[in-house]
């Protein structure tokens, strides 16, 4: 087996967590998301695309760390049943693989929209139902889901409309399977604006990106990983979108 330890680990009472698979686990929220589960002995299942120089870290640590690239369904489906291939049940789903696409003249409109909506509505959509019964059976609030989403699902925005769509149909696919899968499973958006710039992002971007909200701050990974924690903990908050955003709408 890929990940006999996550089995080992889970099937025995050193473990009391069904593991909880993130996606586009290899690099900045999702590596943080995944390193902070680990250190609560939680086990972790990670999907990567690339593989970045922290996934021997985290297999170090005793994370499943499985390749998938999302770009095709069939891509999708396949990580979904070496998910089931790995365990029988999941204790949360947190959907944080994204890639931030702006429209530009070198891409074709419709195919920027294809691949927002392939990695923001059909990787989220098709993990969910394929996954369901992993995360069913466990009690009421036994599972959760968390949908990363962004700040701009309530603003729109003019230079990413592709991605910011796609992201919208993401915090609405929250309602819907919160009404599904309630009350063995909660289902639950985290909307960030700024958390961590990219290494590219200039000092004049860095700026612009700061001013637009009241903290005008780089926050971190660490604001995504504390609400995840509180999301998890809870036995009652399902169906909601959580802002990350430092009063960004107050502006
Ligand atoms: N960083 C921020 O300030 C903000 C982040 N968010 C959201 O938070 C989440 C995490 O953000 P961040 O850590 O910056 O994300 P990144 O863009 O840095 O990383 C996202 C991950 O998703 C993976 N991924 C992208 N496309 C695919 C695909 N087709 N198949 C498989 N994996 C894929 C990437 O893999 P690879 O690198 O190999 O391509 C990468 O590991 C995202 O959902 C993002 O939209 C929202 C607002 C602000
Ligand atoms: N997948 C990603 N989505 C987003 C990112 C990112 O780096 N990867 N970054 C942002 C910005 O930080 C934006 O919120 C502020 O300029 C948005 N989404």
């Amino acid at each position: 087996m890929l990940c006999q330890r996550v089995q080992e680990l889970y099937l025995t009472d050193f473990i009391p967590s069904a593991p909880v698979l993130i996606t586009g686990g290899a690099k900045r929220i999702g590596l943080a998301l995944a390193e902070s589960m680990l250190e609560k002995k939680i086990p972790v299942i990670v999907s990567y695309r690339q593989p970045y120089p922290a996934l021997e870290e985290l297999i170090k640590k005793g994370a499943c760390c499985i390749q998938a690239d999302f770009s095709e369904n069939a891509g999708i489906l396949a990580f979904a049943e070496k998910v089931r291939a790995q365990t029988g049940k999941l204790r949360a789903i947190i959907h944080n693989a994204s890639s931030w696409v702006a429209e530009s003249p070198d891409t074709a409109p419709q195919d920027t929209m294809a691949m927002m909506l392939q990695i923001h509505v059909y990787t989220p959509y098709l993990l969910n139902l394929e996954l369901e019964e992993c995360l069913r059976g466990q009690g009421t609030a036994g599972a959760d889901i968390i949908h990363i989403t962004d700040f701009v699902v309530e603003k729109g925005s003019k230079k990413h409309i592709a991605y910011s769509a796609s992201k919208a149909a993401l915090d609405n696919m929250t309602l819907s399977f919160a009404r599904k899968l309630a009350p063995e499973v909660k289902v639950n958006s985290i909307a960030p604006a700024l958390i961590l710039f990219n290494p590219e992002d200039d000092a004049s971007y860095r700026e612009h990106a700061l001013n637009k909200s009241l903290m005008k701050i780089e926050p971190g990974e660490s604001e995504i990983v504390n609400l995840v924690d509180y999301i998890m903990r809870s036995k009652y908050v399902t169906g909601k979108t959580l802002g990350v955003d430092g009063g960004r709408r107050l502006r």
